[in-house]
């Protein structure tokens, strides 16, 4: 009985510490994420800031955690996006910590691939897994109305992007595809479809 109690006790504590949202990007423009002190728990698959020892050879690994490749390029990995308190004066006043905004797929789209959206999950923090709390966070997803048209941001560097290699992806491309824009529903829909693979 004693051994079976304890079994469940770890199944529940693996169950914990594995992602509460799992990798992916968001389908809007933008999102804002209101955390609460001390839950972090946001990560993001992003390259490390710290500069990467050159290599002319390629070599990927995976753990766990993360899947890594050795290149010149530099590294990504799964890293914490952490709690950033409100300043004193802005505390003092009662205000808001700052908020995390993240790009989601359609500005992404909208802008040719110039603006990556990011590809991140949830983990449940080990700060609160230790002290048996649980995690809240206020998630606002900002999408355009479902008829606006997705014609490329007019802008230099969103039209210089889209001319780039490896960007056949985004709105210009389509734009020259089908001849016409697709609508926020259209690309929603189809980003939908490929998360659940529904087909039309
Ligand atoms: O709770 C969070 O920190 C983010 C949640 C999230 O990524 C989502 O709901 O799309
Ligand atoms: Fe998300």
């Amino acid at each position: 009985m004693r051994r079976k109690v304890e079994e469940r006790k770890k199944v529940e504590k693996k169950l914990k510490e594995t992602n509460v949202a799992g990798a992916h990007t968001d389908y809007g423009c933008v999102t804002l994420l209101f955390q609460k002190p001390g839950e972090s728990g946001l990560q993001l698959y992003a390259p490390t800031l710290t500069p990467t020892p050159s290599s002319k050879s390629s070599t990927t690994s995976t753990t766990a955690d993360s899947t890594t490749t050795t290149t010149d390029k530099p590294k990504s990995k799964w890293q914490d996006v952490p709690y950033i308190p409100a300043s004193p004066t802005y505390a003092k006043q009662g205000m808001a910590p700052p908020l995390v905004v993240n790009i989601g797929d359609q500005l992404s789209y909208w802008t040719n691939g110039l603006l990556k959206s990011t590809l991140h999950r949830v983990r449940f923090p080990q700060e609160l897994i230790a002290s048996g709390k649980d995690r809240y966070s206020i998630v606002f997803f900002a999408h355009p109305d479902d008829d606006s048209v997705l014609e490329p941001v007019p802008c230099k560097l969103v039209d210089e992007y889209g001319k780039g290699d490896g960007n056949g992806r985004g709105a210009a491309f389509d734009l020259v595809k089908f001849g016409k824009s697709i609508t926020a529903r259209e690309h929603l829909d189809r980003r939908l479809a490929q998360t659940y693979g529904w087909k039309y």
